[in-house]
């Protein structure tokens, strides 16, 4: 279980309380799912497609940042097909065998979900090749002048990769996945209704206006709605009378470290950094990572898409710049240039 590093960020990893959470408010169908209006459209018919004409489906992937239902959306896909699911990782499968293991375990048209595929090392993943296009294993039995080459047939069955990015893949794998979804960030529509599904199952009273604020302040990341729903939980029943109220839900926000405009300490941290110390950029993500304490492949993934998406941040081919809008957001002025004003 991967735990979080700061506990001042919304957007860091998974914590230990909502793998509990999670499971619990996880939707179980495509009719629970909410948003991502197209790709689950499409998923949709896929599905039924696949159903029926009694085949598996196609291999799947889904890239996105952390938190937008990745997850979600393997395990619906097995429910809606009718089937079961296998749940792995990339850093889980360390040696062939643990990939033969899997693979010959499947039923006919299972899904394998692969979590972090972009992490799986070079040799099970070119293992992976055959049994995705073929169904069929390729081992070596014995070592030396007695080794054989053998093949065994797989039941045809449906990969499900997730992954952040992806960029981070190998060509060779991303090409052997038929259907590639990227999901996008929730508006604040989707994400209310989110909340108010959460509040109804874990019994929390919640108001319609404080839904709202929460959807707009959750950096457009179901996850982490359901976080500050839990937060926001405890200073009702401690500070309140237990409802959620807008009143309530601003000012616990305010203490949280959220802002109106959904950033957390982290995003601030990132801004801040190109404005004061590099002068509004352009600057390396490398060296931006260095400056705020952060792993690049963090801010890549997780801080810089919702930044770039929100108008805060720009990447350029000379590095990360700061835009309009992150000056007025620090109230600050923007450097003059030889032109004169840089916007
Ligand atoms: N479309 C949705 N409708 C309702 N709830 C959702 C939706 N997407 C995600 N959630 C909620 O957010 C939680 C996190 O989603 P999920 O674990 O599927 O994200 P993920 O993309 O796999 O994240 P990660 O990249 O960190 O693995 C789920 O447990 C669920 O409660
Ligand atoms: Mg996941």
């Amino acid at each position: 279980m991967v735990m979080a590093r700061k506990s001042d960020t919304l957007s860091e990893e998974v914590l230990p309380e909502d793998v509990r959470l999670e499971a619990s408010l996880r939707p179980r169908s495509f009719h629970e799912y909410v948003g991502q209006g197209l790709v689950v459209e499409k998923l949709k018919v896929y599905v039924q497609a696949a159903r029926s004409r009694g085949e598996a489906l196609d291999h799947c992937l889904f890239s996105g940042p952390p938190g937008l239902g990745k997850t979600s959306l393997a395990h619906i896909i097995a429910n809606e097909l009718g089937v079961g699911i296998h749940v792995t990782s990339g850093p889980a499968l360390e040696r062939k065998g643990d990939l033969a293991g899997l693979l010959t375990n499947l039923n006919e048209r299972d899904v394998l979900f692969i979590d972090e595929i972009h992490r799986l090392n070079a040799a099970v993943e070119e293992y992976l090749y055959p049994a995705m296009e073929d169904f069929r294993l390729d081992i070596t039995i014995d070592t030396g002048p007695a080794a054989r080459a053998m093949k065994i047939d797989l039941p045809p069955f449906t990969l499900i990769g997730a992954t952040t990015r992806t960029g981070l893949l190998t060509s060779p794998l991303r090409d052997r996945f038929q259907i590639q979804e990227r999901l996008e960030y929730y508006d604040a529509a989707s994400l209310e209704l989110i909340l108010h599904r959460s509040a109804r199952i874990l019994g929390i009273p919640l108001e319609k206006e404080a839904a709202h604020e929460v959807a707009t302040r959750s950096r457009g990341t179901p996850r982490i709605v359901n976080r500050l729903l839990r937060r926001l939980r405890d200073f009702a029943e401690v500070e309140g009378n237990g409802k959620i109220t807008l009143e309530l839900a601003k000012k616990s926000l305010d203490r949280l470290g959220v802002d109106a405009s959904g950033l957390d300490s982290m995003d601030r941290k990132i801004l801040l950094t190109i404005l004061d110390k590099f002068g509004g950029g352009p600057v390396g993500v490398e060296t931006i990572a260095a400056s705020v304490g952060e792993q690049r492949d963090t801010i890549e993934d997780v801080y810089e898409p919702f930044l770039m998406q929100e108008g805060f941040l720009q990447r350029t081919p000379r590095g990360r710049m700061a835009t309009h809008r992150t000056y007025q957001y620090f109230k600050k002025q923007p450097p003059p240039t030889p032109q004169g004003s840089l916007f």
